[in-house]
């Protein structure tokens, strides 16, 4: 059974936690997929850890929508959410629309995600839920604000830590289904998470939200570099060296292919 917004909300109910994770090519998003991901983001993380850029700025819309159709032609049950990358939506209401009504029509992401609960992103969220195109909410670290916040950790101080509630409070009364809440504190985080009747999906922000999210290039140690709060389950990158080692010695020997 194909994983549903209404499932996500039921899950924060019953307290079964949400697993996701980001994918950025149909190979990927298959294997995640039938491996009983619930959630899968294509990240604009992507314009990083698939692309060699050294932040989220640079990714287009297009090259976006070119990743999420690959994703999606790989998952059938996952809920597939998709990033609007940089500049994708922030000049004004009618870009925001054209460019998550395009990430919808041409692919098969059953909504999209944009950063911030500023007035201006409330005003987005709510007109896109009225006109049927699904918004995750993303608050604390909001990496495409890197040049104004850096990467640190958000909410520190304790009027930091109100503006972020205040932001996911009206995340959701905007329409919202769900939000990312990324590098923040474990009690702010507890604490959004039990005011708010939608899911909260953490990264960096402690064990007590409604699910959790990874970047999938650090969650299988494919990254050179990758952030204080992420966990490789596996480290691929010593895998993929040993496999080229190995392949290497064999060719080199006339092992390979056999005679
Ligand atoms: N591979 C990867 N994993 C991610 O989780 C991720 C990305 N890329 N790209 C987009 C954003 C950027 N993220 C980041 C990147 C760096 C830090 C980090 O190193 N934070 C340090 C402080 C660094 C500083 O002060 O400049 C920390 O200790 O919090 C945190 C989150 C999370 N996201
Ligand atoms: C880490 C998640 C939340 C993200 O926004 C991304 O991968 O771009
Ligand atoms: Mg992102």
């Amino acid at each position: 059974m194909a994983v549903t917004i209404q499932q996500l909300i039921k899950w924060k109910q019953t307290g079964r936690s949400i697993i996701s994770l980001t994918a950025w090519d149909y190979s990927l998003a298959e294997i995640l997929d039938l491996a009983g991901v619930d959630l899968i983001l294509v990240g604009d993380s992507l314009a990083m850890v698939g692309l060699g850029y050294d932040s989220t700025l640079p990714v287009t819309l297009d090259e976006m929508i070119h990743h999420a159709k690959a994703v999606c032609r790989g998952v059938n049950r996952a809920l597939v959410v998709c990033d609007l990358p940089f500049m994708s939506y922030q000049v004004n209401l009618d870009r925001a629309i054209e460019a998550a009504g395009r990430v919808l029509k041409e692919t098969g992401a059953s909504g999209i995600k944009i950063e911030g609960g500023h007035p201006k992103m409330l005003e987005i969220v709510r007109e896109l839920t009225a006109i049927g195109i699904p918004v995750m909410g993303h608050v604390g670290l909001t990496p495409q604000s890197f040049r104004v916040l850096g990467y640190r950790q958000q909410g520190k101080t304790e009027k930091e830590a109100n503006l972020i509630v205040d932001h996911a409070v009206a995340l959701e009364q905007a329409g919202a289904f769900s939000i990312i809440l990324e590098h923040i504190p474990q009690d702010l985080a507890a604490t959004i998470t039990d005011k708010l009747a939608i899911p909260t999906i953490g990264i960096g922000a402690g064990n007590k939200c409604d699910g959790q999210v990874l970047v999938t290039a650090d969650f299988l140690g494919l990254s050179a570099k990758q952030p204080p709060f992420a966990k490789s389950y596996v480290n691929l990158r010593q895998v993929i060296t040993s496999a080229v080692e190995e392949f290497t010695t064999e060719v080199r020997d006339q092992k390979f292919p056999p005679a």
